[in-house]
């Protein structure tokens, strides 16, 4: 289920310590600043991972959605957030992306607070970091596949000759390249999911967030979904976090967070 975006609460800029779930990593690429804050104090993360939540809570009126989660992602891995319906997997990919701020706790991308910005400069590092994905294509049916992938690149201005060439280099990743030409409607559901993991990879994003993006598909098409968006994203350095209740999903994952109630599952210990 999606959260509803609400305002970030005041600022903190004290640096997370090291958590379990935060393996370093010594080369992570540097992102420039893209218009986005630095602690006020000046302070950075001081590990290497990607992306980091420090014991993050999100509440919805009465209801405590995340307690107090810490987790790291490392750059070029892939992630799977899992657990049942209702555990919170959604929220805390909303809470890494920036999509939601949280209640208390810290978020961190590549060394720097995104709990303390506002909502639309975590809007613009999501348009410029990040990929999304859902369980939709959510292409535009009046385009063209080529232009539905260079899209978030035309909204550059003067960029529309890189933009198709970008466009059309994540297509053949994809393998989708012959479809360039032809309009969402004409295509089947599997590779319109293809087309749209081509649209999320074409900022060439530090991180995609990926919720459930197999939705409606099994089998083989799901599985070839999954090793084509995993592949691409390692080969290309990006972090891939995905939120998924599926175990055909989870288990293209390099590593695994269960989740229940909003807080990583209990280790299971066979009697
Ligand atoms: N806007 C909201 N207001 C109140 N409660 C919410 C809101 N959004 C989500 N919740 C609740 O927060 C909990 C976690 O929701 P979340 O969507 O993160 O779970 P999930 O693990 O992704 O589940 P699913 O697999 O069904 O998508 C659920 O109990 C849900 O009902």
């Amino acid at each position: 289920m999606a959260l509803s975006p609400r305002p970030a609460l005041s600022p903190r800029a004290t640096p997370p310590p090291r958590t379990a779930g935060a393996g370093a990593r010594s080369a992570v690429p540097h992102t420039p600043d893209r218009g986005f804050a630095v602690a006020e104090d000046g302070t950075r993360n001081p590990d290497n991972d990607v992306l980091r939540a420090h014991d993050v809570t999100v509440t919805r009126g009465p209801a405590t959605i995340l307690r107090r989660m810490s987790v790291g992602i490392r750059a070029d891995e892939t992630f799977a957030v899992t657990g049942p319906t209702g555990a919170g997997k959604s929220a805390l990919l909303a809470v890494l992306s920036g999509v939601i701020a949280p209640d208390a706790g810290q978020v961190w991308f590549n060394g720097r607070p995104l709990h303390t910005l506002g909502d639309r400069a975590r809007g613009e590092l999501r348009r410029t970091h990040f990929g999304m994905l859902d369980g939709r294509a959510r292409l535009m049916p009046e385009l063209t596949v080529l232009e539905n992938v260079a899209l978030p690149l035309l909204l550059e201005p003067g960029t529309r000759g890189t933009a198709f060439a970008a466009a059309r280099h994540w297509m053949g990743r994809l393998d989708v390249l012959d479809h360039a030409d032809q309009r969402p409607h004409q295509l089947p559901p599997a590779l319109l999911r293809r087309i749209a993991v081509a649209r999320a990879l074409v900022v060439r994003p530090d991180v995609v967030f990926a919720d459930e993006p197999g939705l409606g598909l099994h089998g083989a098409e799901l599985d070839h979904l999954m090793r084509i968006l995993v592949s691409a994203s390692r080969s290309h350095g990006i972090a891939l976090v995905l939120a998924t209740d599926d175990p055909q999903v989870a288990r293209h994952a390099d590593r695994t967070l269960e989740l229940r109630d909003g807080r990583p599952a209990p280790v299971r210990t066979d009697a």
